[in-house]
């Protein structure tokens, strides 16, 4: 058999954990199917004492994790995660020695992409990040190579595992939000700093790698438009099933006439839809081509088994030399997407307003609505909060977005409302 493919691998964590558990449970299977061996040679972190559940010691230790780029071996495999820091200096350097990279880092690739994409390019390396977007899934195959003959209209999706797992435990156990994340990371789902997760910074991350790939568009993350579920009550997700709908936290990204539209945000998703059907850390991805149809992904999109399986997907394209540009295309043929505008987009809107117990509150909420050219469907009032405040949840006719931003905006600073309103879009 051909000489094994080495790796110097960069963070033990769930996914850095789950790889050597990968490598090491289907070795005769992924050497057969790579043509040759994958061994890690050289490891890296920052607690070389930590028990990790796995023997490190047939491993040589590196304690700059830096100076991996620089190890006698063929890839890196970097799971540090953080945009900027000691992820992207390693990255850097790798591809400038040549090195091949894989990474499971969106922040990185979503903020750096371009600049790593040309640098691999430059220096014939491999950088591939299967695991990046939607963990488990193959979903950046399927878009980088699957659906390559098409011209995409729409990409969309569930993109977070973690807000997913909230969403659909509230839904199911009627659980409290804060119970629910502790959860979500101690099955190690969440990021390091988890309000990357519920404020749909991670999704966004995500969202821009995918629309790079399905729209040839260099990443803009800056241009994504991201919300979360933080303040999302219980009552909302009650609502929205009283109405038909489930909540969940959906990224968009769509181009037109008017450029690149990017949005993450918490949608009511219709039962009949298959995004509803989508519980726990399960992903889901939806991508419309001009030849090939809908293509739906769906997967575990977090955790570590499903990612580590992704990283050691791409350990044996590079193995086999099954690689090309990072992107859909070589990245000096990205193009830069300018940002659409939201305000034109037409849609149903979900609105819920904490409101005072008084005469006369749904009057100035309605007139707020019919002056701003809003069209209200169904409205609903129902019983107190703890802190006695009335919840008044309101959906509305499809009209133009710049419409519901108006009513808002006559509404700021009323005395009648607590709280910021909650805005949701519908997902037919
Ligand atoms: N956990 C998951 O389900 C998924 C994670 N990812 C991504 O994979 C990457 C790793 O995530 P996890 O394994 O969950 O994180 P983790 O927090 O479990 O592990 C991170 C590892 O990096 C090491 N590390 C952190 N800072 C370091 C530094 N300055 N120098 C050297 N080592 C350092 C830590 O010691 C640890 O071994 C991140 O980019 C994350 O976004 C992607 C998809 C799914
Ligand atoms: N924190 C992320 C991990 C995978 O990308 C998520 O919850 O989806
Ligand atoms: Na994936």
């Amino acid at each position: 058999m051909a000489q094994a493919l080495r790796v110097a691998l960069a963070g033990l964590g769930t996914v850095g954990g789950g790889v050597i558990r990968v490598l090491d449970e289907n070795r005769e299977l992924i050497a057969r199917r790579a043509g040759r061996p994958i061994e890690v040679v050289a490891v890296s972190a920052r607690d070389r004492s930590k028990d990790r559940g796995v023997d490190l010691s047939r491993f040589a230790w590196v304690d700059d994790t830096a100076a991996l780029a620089e190890a006698d071996a063929d890839v890196v495999v970097e799971l540090i995660g953080g945009a900027d820091g000691p992820a992207l200096t390693l990255a850097r350097r790798a591809l400038s020695a040549g090195r091949h990279v894989v990474t499971a880092n969106k922040a990185m690739l979503a903020h750096h992409g371009l600049e790593l994409a040309a640098a691999a390019e430059a220096s014939g390396a491999a950088l591939k990040f299967e695991a990046a977007v939607a963990g488990g899934i193959p979903v950046i195959k399927g878009l980088r190579e699957g659906a390559a003959a098409n011209a995409i209209a729409r990409v969309y999706g569930i993109l977070n595992g973690t807000c997913n797992f909230i969403l659909s435990k509230m839904e199911a156990e009627g659980r409290d939000f804060a119970d629910v994340l502790a959860e979500a990371q101690a099955l190690g789902y969440a990021e390091a700093d988890p309000s990357f997760d519920i404020d749909g910074v991670d999704a966004a991350h995500k969202l821009s790698i995918l629309a790079s790939l399905a729209f040839g568009t260099a990443p803009a993350f800056a241009q994504v438009a991201a919300s979360g579920i933080r303040h999302l009550l219980a009552a909302d997700i009650a609502e929205a099933a009283a109405l038909g709908y489930r909540v969940r936290l959906v990224g968009v990204a769509e181009a037109d006439g008017a450029g690149l539209f990017q949005r993450v945000h918490a949608h009511l998703v219709r039962f009949d839809h298959p995004l509803a059907h989508v519980t726990g850390a399960t992903n889901a991805v939806v991508a419309e081509g001009n030849f090939v149809g809908r293509l739906l992904f769906q997967g575990a999109g977090a955790g570590e088994g499903p990612t580590a399986s992704a990283v050691v997907a791409d350990l044996i394209d590079i193995a086999r030399g099954e690689f090309g540009p990072p992107f859909a295309m070589p990245a000096a043929a990205l193009t830069e997407a300018a940002a659409a505008p939201s305000g034109e987009r037409r849609g149903r809107a979900y609105l819920r307003f904490a409101v005072a117990d008084r005469v006369g509150v749904l009057a100035e909420i309605a007139a707020a609505m019919r002056d701003a050219g809003v069209s209200i469907e169904s409205l609903i009032q129902r019983g107190a909060l703890a802190d006695g405040s009335v919840l008044v949840a309101i959906v509305t006719h499809e009209g133009p977005e710049r419409c519901v931003a108006a009513a808002l905006e006559r509404l700021r600073g009323s005395q009648s409302l607590h709280g910021e309103p909650m805005w949701m879009h519908l997902l037919d």
